[in-house]
């Protein structure tokens, strides 16, 4: 790009010349991508901030000088005009990172009333710290007053007044300090009991949100949520609007003192404050706006964090710490870009707070000693005005500085609520009816289904929709099982076997069709009694922190007692590793402690402890070696073979697995292709058949 091109661009950046801010007049294919500084891509409604490519960049020093000089006279007037340099819209993000959309706001007083009704029973506590506060602020207040008068008394020799002064000023000190205590005991029960409530009835909406709230929502934003969110909105009463009725109450009694001893004097200092007021009103606001991107933000870089060290192993085999580290950094750019501006703001703010509040000092010296030398007032009065006029800024000031705290405190619990605001999935709604006794028949009635991952917003909400448009994983399929069948799926990865088992376990709806069990509908009836008949062993089993012992017997609602267990794990042929473990049953395990066979083993077991009327494999023994799984082969058949009669669906690759199951279904596109016994599918040469040759020529 020559010089002339260039100088059709109005420059913008303060931190980086390279980039450049303009009308489209370049073709996309010039741009590298689009930047703010400090590398924060963004794009706002009417101008594009590019990166001018350095292949185009000018070589001419004059230019740069005078670009150089624009865009300091920008960044000043953009600074100290509050132009664009303050805008915190170009947090936006145009790429191809994925940030939440904020939520919808919420009032103080929504948010006070919401706070209110979770404190419940321990809403005494809150009573009694507003009794103890306004005593205390009262007697805080009366304190100067008291205290001047006795000075002055000591100073004119009025030796009686001087003690019932002093005694006075004694008492108030007493019930200041034991109601002040007394406010800040109740006030922590009243927030550790709203912490408590928050978690609680959070944590409760987000275990029972549909199964596909979880493929869109993060769980690091979800868990950060629950922490920080939870514990920066219990502030609000226990914190914020107790300081600022504290604070409203000891200015108020400061004004009327100060109106009792100049009404010129109390004036000037009453529009000081109100200026103070209006200055404090719009960097709360800008404050609030930060505060609410700072935590989504945050939300951000814990989700990035979060995901990278849960996979430490991944990140550390491909050689990708720094990339980790640059994609943190860029959140963290992000956070610095909001923070930069945020506290930009504060300093303003202060400055503008010590000049006025200087002022008037300065006003009631000057003033209040041109009245002493004119015999119009004494030194006395003067040293209480001073003194209130102090206690009146200061209680302005923080009255401000925690209408602030609050106002971010309910920027932080927007998200928190409308989390809290989504309904339990259907599923629990329903209470949905129980079965005498389960035979384990299923039938898919014209079965459609696709996942419904993709978001919607409406109104800064998400909305989940099922018309996602997203590619059909199943289209109108039927089948069924008999009950007490042994049931193998096989078919080409990726051609919906794990789904036709998650819509089995309800973890998400048909789009269309039906699924019944017992030849009723799956959403007539209740789903944890259903769910408490189902053993399931999943594709990658995942273990819980905790003993091994109770990592088997996880969701198990019947009584089990030890030897119960030690059964379960030798049919998984687990017992033999699980004995050998430094605590055997009792040793504390997760997901990283044991190999993906030993998790398999587990969770087989803790399917079969619950002795299952329907169980579901899906590629339960994939990690496991030849013998374990020719061991859990024998098994599986076995349990059909029991008293009880069972069905088992089995999805596996491997032909031992299934060759002896009663029926096989072959998945293909969108459909169950075929079924039919082993032998019967061979001899049709059909997918499966195929598909059992290919396994045969790779073991050859
Ligand atoms: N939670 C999900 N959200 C969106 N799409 C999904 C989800 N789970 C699976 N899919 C998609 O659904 C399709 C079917 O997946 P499914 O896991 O049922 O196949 P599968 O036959 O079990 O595969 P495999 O043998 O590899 O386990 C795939 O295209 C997959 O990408």
């Amino acid at each position: 790009m020559n010089s002339s091109i260039l100088s059709s661009f109005n420059s913008y950046t303060p931190h980086n010349y390279n980039y450049i801010h303009t009308k489209p007049l370049l073709q996309p294919k010039h741009l590298h991508f689009i930047k703010t500084p400090l590398n924060f891509p963004t794009k706002t409604s009417n101008i594009n901030f590019i990166k001018i490519p350095k292949c185009l960049s000018t070589s001419n020093k004059d230019d740069d000088y005078i670009s150089n000089l624009n865009q300091r006279f920008d960044f000043f007037c953009s600074f100290f005009s509050f132009g664009s340099w303050w805008s915190l819209s170009s947090y936006n993000i145009n790429g191809s990172e994925k940030f939440p959309p904020l939520a919808k706001n919420v009032t103080v007083v929504e948010a006070f009333w919401r706070i209110w009704g979770l404190i419940e029973d321990d809403k005494w506590a809150v009573y009694v710290a507003f009794a103890a506060l306004t005593v205390a602020a009262l007697s805080e207040i009366s304190i100067p007053a008291v205290l001047t008068m006795s000075i002055f008394s000591a100073q004119r020799g009025e030796t009686a007044a001087f003690y019932r002064n002093a005694q006075f000023l004694a008492i108030l000190c007493v019930s200041s300090g034991i109601c002040s205590g007394l406010r800040s005991g109740c006030f922590a029960i009243a927030n550790m009991t709203l912490v408590r409530r928050l978690r609680e009835t959070l944590y409760d909406a987000l275990l029972h949100q549909d199964i596909y709230f979880f493929d869109v929502e993060a769980v690091g934003d979800l868990t950060s949520r629950l922490g920080t969110d939870c514990q920066r909105l219990s502030r609000i009463i226990g914190n914020d609007l107790h300081l600022i009725i504290r604070n409203t109450l000891q200015g108020t009694g400061a004004l009327i003192n100060l109106l009792t001893l100049s009404r010129p004097l109390a004036l000037s200092t009453l529009a000081i404050c109100l200026i103070l007021s209006t200055i404090f009103l719009l960097y709360g606001r800008y404050q609030k706006n930060a505060a609410k991107i700072t935590q989504e933000f945050t939300a951000m870089a814990n989700e990035v964090a979060e995901g990278t060290l849960s996979l430490i192993r991944v990140v550390r085999a491909y050689g990708t710490e720094q990339e980790e580290l640059e994609r943190f950094m860029r959140w963290l750019e992000k956070l610095t870009f909001v923070g930069v501006r945020e506290t930009a703001a504060y300093g303003l703010w202060n400055l503008s707070f010590t000049t006025l509040y200087r002022s008037t000092q300065v006003i009631a010296v000057i003033f209040g000693g041109l009245a002493i030398i004119a015999g119009q007032t004494s030194a006395e009065q003067l040293t209480k005005y001073i003194l209130y006029c102090e206690w009146l800024i200061y209680a302005a000031w923080r009255i401000q500085d925690n209408m602030s705290s609050l106002l971010q405190s309910t920027g932080a619990c927007e998200k928190v609520f409308q989390l809290m605001n989504f309904l339990p999935s259907d599923q629990f709604l329903s209470e949905g009816f129980k079965l005498e006794r389960l035979r384990g028949q299923i039938e898919f009635v014209d079965v459609s289904f696709h996942y419904p991952s993709r978001r919607v917003f409406i109104g800064g909400q998400i909305l989940l929709t099922f018309k996602s448009g997203q590619v059909p994983v199943l289209e109108n399929v039927n089948f069924s099982i008999k009950g007490g069948d042994v049931v193998a799926i096989v078919g080409p990865s990726g051609s919906g076997k794990s789904s036709l088992v998650n819509l089995i376990l309800r973890l998400y709806e048909p789009t269309s069709g039906q699924i019944l069990i017992d030849n009723f509908p799956l959403q007539d009836l209740n789903i944890r009694w259903l769910r408490g008949r189902i053993g399931f062993v999943g594709q990658e089993p995942h273990i819980f922190h905790m003993d091994i012992k109770s990592n088997i017997t996880y969701g198990c609602y019947k009584a089990v007692s030890q030897e119960d267990i030690e059964r379960a794990a030798k049919q998984a042929y687990a017992h033999h590793f699980i004995s050998s473990l430094p605590h055997g049953y009792e040793t504390l395990v997760d997901d990283n402690l044991l190999s993906g066979g030993q998790k398999q083993r587990i969770a087989i077991a803790r399917a079969i402890l619950r002795d299952p009327d329907i169980l579901i494999l899906d590629e339960a023994t994939s990690a496991l070696d030849a013998e374990s799984e020719h061991y859990i082969k024998e098994l599986i058949y076995s349990l059909k073979n029991g008293f009880k009669m069972r069905t088992i669906i089995i999805i596996a690759h491997r032909l031992s697995t299934i060759e002896a199951a009663d029926r096989i279904m072959v998945t293909d596109s969108r459909q169950i292709a075929e079924v039919g016994e082993h032998q019967e599918l061979l001899e049709k040469g059909g997918l499966y058949a195929r598909l059992m040759r290919k396994q045969r020529d790779a073991l050859i």
